[in-house]
């Protein structure tokens, strides 16, 4: 019988607001195997970043090469940096009948959509804007004029969260990642449904 391919899951939210500290923290539980595609970026590297780790770091050259041998799955430019998917990692985990979750930003998301509509689309949002700012700048990584780039686009990210198929508050990271896990589950339900609906259909016709 043919592997039933995994699900992909797509975590979006404003800079800051808990995506990696909720995405280790579900990896940690590992009671839901969740395979994490890393990303691509021109960013330089923060203290303690590793490459082929937290991302895959590019030069500008290496990343437009990236571009242009459609390596990408999607990408986008934030705050001066890009950012992308490896396509060759998600096709062949979700092959592989593993589901693969990408942390990315909206616009990138929107572009996933175009390509995968049957993903699962997550959006983090935080208790507040304030709280948002001061989880930014406690972070510590970020110099005080790139708070304020990446609270604009926080702005124009959460404009778009209707978008998404579910949005979760990152209040407590325990309770976010509990919300996550059953979104994962409910939705593993619902393939699994609709697949076995098929598959009855076909066995009468
Ligand atoms: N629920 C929470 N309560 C308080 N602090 C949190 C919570 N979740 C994350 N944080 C803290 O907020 C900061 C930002 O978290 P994190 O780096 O995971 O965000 P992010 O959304 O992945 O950011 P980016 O998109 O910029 O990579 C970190 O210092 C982290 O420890
Ligand atoms: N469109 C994409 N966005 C990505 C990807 N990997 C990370 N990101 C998002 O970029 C911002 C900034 O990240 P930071 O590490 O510099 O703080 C954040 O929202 C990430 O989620 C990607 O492959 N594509």
């Amino acid at each position: 019988m043919e592997q039933e391919k995994g699900i992909l899951i797509v975590l979006s939210g404003p800079s800051g607001v808990g995506k990696g500290t909720v995405r280790k923290a579900i990896m940690k539980r590992d009671d839901h195997k969740l395979h994490y595609s890393i990303s691509a970026t021109t960013r330089k590297p923060r203290e303690g970043e590793r490459d082929g780790v937290d991302y895959f770091f590019k030069s500008k050259e290496e990343f437009q090469r990236m571009i242009q041998n459609n390596e990408l799955l999607e990408w986008a430019e934030y705050v001066g940096n890009y950012y992308g998917t490896p396509v060759k990692y998600v096709n062949d985990t979700l092959t592989e009948g593993k589901d693969v979750l990408l942390e990315i930003e909206v616009q990138g998301a929107l572009q996933v959509k175009t390509h995968f509509p049957e993903a699962v689309f997550i959006f983090l949002v935080p208790p507040s804007l304030a709280e948002l700012q001061e989880r930014i700048v406690n972070r510590g990584t970020e110099a005080e004029h790139m708070v304020k780039h990446r609270m604009l686009a926080a702005r124009e990210e959460i404009e778009l969260m209707d978008k998404y198929d579910y949005v979760v508050v990152n209040d407590k990271v325990d309770d976010a990642c509990d919300k996550i896990k059953a979104i994962i589950i409910a939705e593993h339900l619902r393939k699994e449904r609709i697949y076995y609906k098929y598959k009855k259909m076909l066995e009468v016709e």
